[in-house]
């Protein structure tokens, strides 16, 4: 006979918040980009304001006074036709801010929509966006630059904005490959889980972790394209004489240098100071950007995509109530296969099992047996190449089998809730918890805007977190592990599910704080009759908490039992070997 002991685990209080500093707080303690910053605003303002600051204007002459130096009344001096050197560089930056604002704005615009529809999306879009962005970059764009120049009669505004697209080649891979890692993260599949639509995570938790990328190349981009206008300027081109140019200032200034030096020294130092100013400034976006990738600590997650396998069927058959006496989840002769390019692996070979409402079924096995596959594949959430083979899965006695990515959106959050083995990953570094549950809940609730604030706090009351009103102002990073996985249970109770899928969910946990989740998943179901689907490789857990066990290897379903009878009474050796090989269990002689 076998005796099964479980080590108790003690209880432990819920981690203390721990104090923290934002993005935005570590660029300010930056002196050296925050004082190029503050460079780049003077420069930017004193061009503005140049009616209010230039004490004259750009064309008056004073020929009594040519190349004069510094004086009083002219504090950079005067040029060959004893104009103001410093009045003509101030309205001169007009049109150099100008031609950079267009070039950005062309830059930043294709390169970001770009880049985010080829990283997101992947397939034909990602092959037909990555061929724009090659013959982009493979286009001379200083010699299209002065085609367009001379067809559009000098006008520099155009010939920047006709810069900026040529140049978003390298922004669009840029924003590609960051946008490829990024939607592999947790947050996003598990924003996926929530129901979200694909604009809406694109728009609130991919591009927001773009930031510090296209910060970065936006400063940088400008110095090109203010030097690429300038050099354009010095060679006459883009705008006619009299009118300021930097550029031309700077060629005039160059044809006098023997005898007027100091005129390079001015007209070339504002450009030079601006163009550093601007490196300096993506530097600091960068540290701090590579620092908060430290702190958030993204993992990329390996499995998370969308089952788009699935052919047009209504959600509405689904969302009828639940009909008595049938089993929440019913999974019959299922098998799931991998493509490998030649040939379909199958690594789920018909697997059955049911869940009644209430319970908490354990699907237990050791790495690689095809547990996550399973359970994910009843969220609709197989990765890309992963297809169901055979079998029937059926939800309320409905088959969710052929359902489409609309339908199972319907499903995810508010049928079937997910809680994730990575809580920390689980969360968008760049939100606090309130607007995560927030969000969540305008999506699977209809909640009126007034009862949201409510709700957070009773959810997270719910899942028993401690001072819920400073805990919903946090950001991940600020929770313990074991806060950080309870708002991940909050957020999975948000569309008020009949059955949660845990996957692994003390596994990233510290014994104590495992302890008090498993205690939660019990309560869950007690108080409010949620079924459970806990997905693990640790008999001790399944022993303290499920009611029945599906025991799985290699694919193949070995033994199914309530956990009593798994642990006195094993069938299959299999299911022995696994209980002799756990520590926290003993066998009985
Ligand atoms: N995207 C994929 N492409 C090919 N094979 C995959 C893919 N994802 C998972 N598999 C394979 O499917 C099998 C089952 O994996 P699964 O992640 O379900 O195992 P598991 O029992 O949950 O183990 P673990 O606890 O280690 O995650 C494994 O052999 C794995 O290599």
């Amino acid at each position: 006979m076998t005796s099964v002991a479980v080590a108790p685990l003690p209880e432990a209080p819920v981690a203390a918040p721990r104090p923290t500093r934002g993005a935005v707080a570590r660029f300010v303690r930056k002196p050296v980009p925050m004082l190029a910053l503050l460079v780049i605003a003077l420069m930017v303002l004193a061009v503005l304001f140049a009616d209010l600051l230039a004490p004259y204007g750009p064309l008056d002459q004073d020929l009594q006074n040519t190349l004069a130096g510094p004086s009083s009344a002219h504090l950079l001096g005067t040029d060959s036709l004893g104009r103001d050197v410093l009045s003509r560089l101030l309205y001169g930056g007009r049109p150099a801010l100008l031609g950079v604002v267009a070039g950005v704005a062309t830059f930043l615009v294709t390169g970001v929509v770009l880049g985010v529809l080829a990283g997101y999306f992947g397939g034909w879009t990602d092959r037909v966006v990555s061929a724009v962005a090659d013959a982009l970059i493979s286009v001379p764009g200083v010699i299209l630059v002065l085609a367009v120049l001379a067809i559009f009669n000098q006008e520099i505004t155009i010939a920047m904005a006709v810069f900026g697209f040529l140049a978003s080649g390298v922004l669009i891979r840029i924003i590609r490959s960051s946008c490829l890692s990024l939607r592999e993260e947790l947050f996003v599949a598990a924003a996926r889980v929530s129901g979200l639509s694909d604009l809406r995570i694109m728009a609130r938790h991919i591009l927001p972790g773009l930031i510090g990328p296209i910060v970065i190349q936006l400063s940088l981009f400008s110095g090109v394209a203010l030097a690429v206008q300038t050099g354009l300027g010095f060679l006459g081109l883009g705008s006619l004489p009299p009118a300021p140019t930097w550029g031309a200032m700077v060629g005039e200034a160059a044809g006098i240098m023997t005898t007027q030096g100091s005129m390079l020294f001015i007209t070339g130092g504002v450009i030079a100071l601006l163009i550093i100013a601007l490196g300096l400034f993506s530097d600091g976006v960068r540290d701090v950007t590579a620092e908060s990738r430290k702190t958030a600590r993204s993992r990329p997650a390996r499995r998370r995509r969308a089952d788009r396998a699935a052919a047009a069927a209504t959600a509405a058959e689904i969302e009828k109530p639940p009909v008595d006496g049938v089993p929440l989840l019913e999974v019959e002769n299922y098998s799931i296969g991998f493509d490998n390019g030649h040939s379909t692996v199958e690594v789920v070979k018909g697997v059955s099992f049911a869940i009644q409402p209430g319970e908490i079924l354990g699907l237990v096995g050791e790495s690689g047996s095809g547990k996550t596959v399973t359970a994910l594949s009843v969220l609709g959430l197989l990765p890309g190449n992963g297809r169901v083979t055979s079998g029937d899965l059926r939800l309320h006695g409905r088959s969710t089998c052929g359902l489409d990515e609309q339908a199972y959106r319907s499903i995810r959050g508010r049928r079937i809730g997910l809680v994730s083995q990575e809580p920390m990953v689980a969360l968008d570094p760049m939100f606090t918890v309130r607007s995560q549950l927030t969000e969540v809940l305008r999506n699977v609730t209809s909640l009126p805007r007034q009862a949201l604030r409510a709700e957070c706090v009773r959810l997270l009351e719910r899942v028993r977190l401690p001072d819920v009103e400073a805990v919903l102002e946090m950001y991940p990073h600020q929770l313990s592990g074991g806060m950080a996985q309870r708002v991940v249970i909050a957020i999975a109770l948000a569309g008020d599910p009949d059955l949660l899928i845990a996957d692994e969910p003390t596994t990233a946990l510290d014994v104590t704080v495992q302890a008090e989740i498993l205690d939660l998943l019990r309560d869950l179901r007690a108080r409010s009759g949620k079924a459970v689907l806990l997905v693990t490789h640790d008999l001790g857990v399944v022993a303290d908490v499920c009611d029945r066990a599906v025991v799985m290897s290699r694919g193949e379903v070995v033994e199914v039992a309530a956990v009593d009878d798994l642990f006195y009474a094993p069938r299959e050796q299999y299911t022995r070997r696994l209980i002799d090989s756990t520590p926290n269990l003993v066998a009985a002689p």
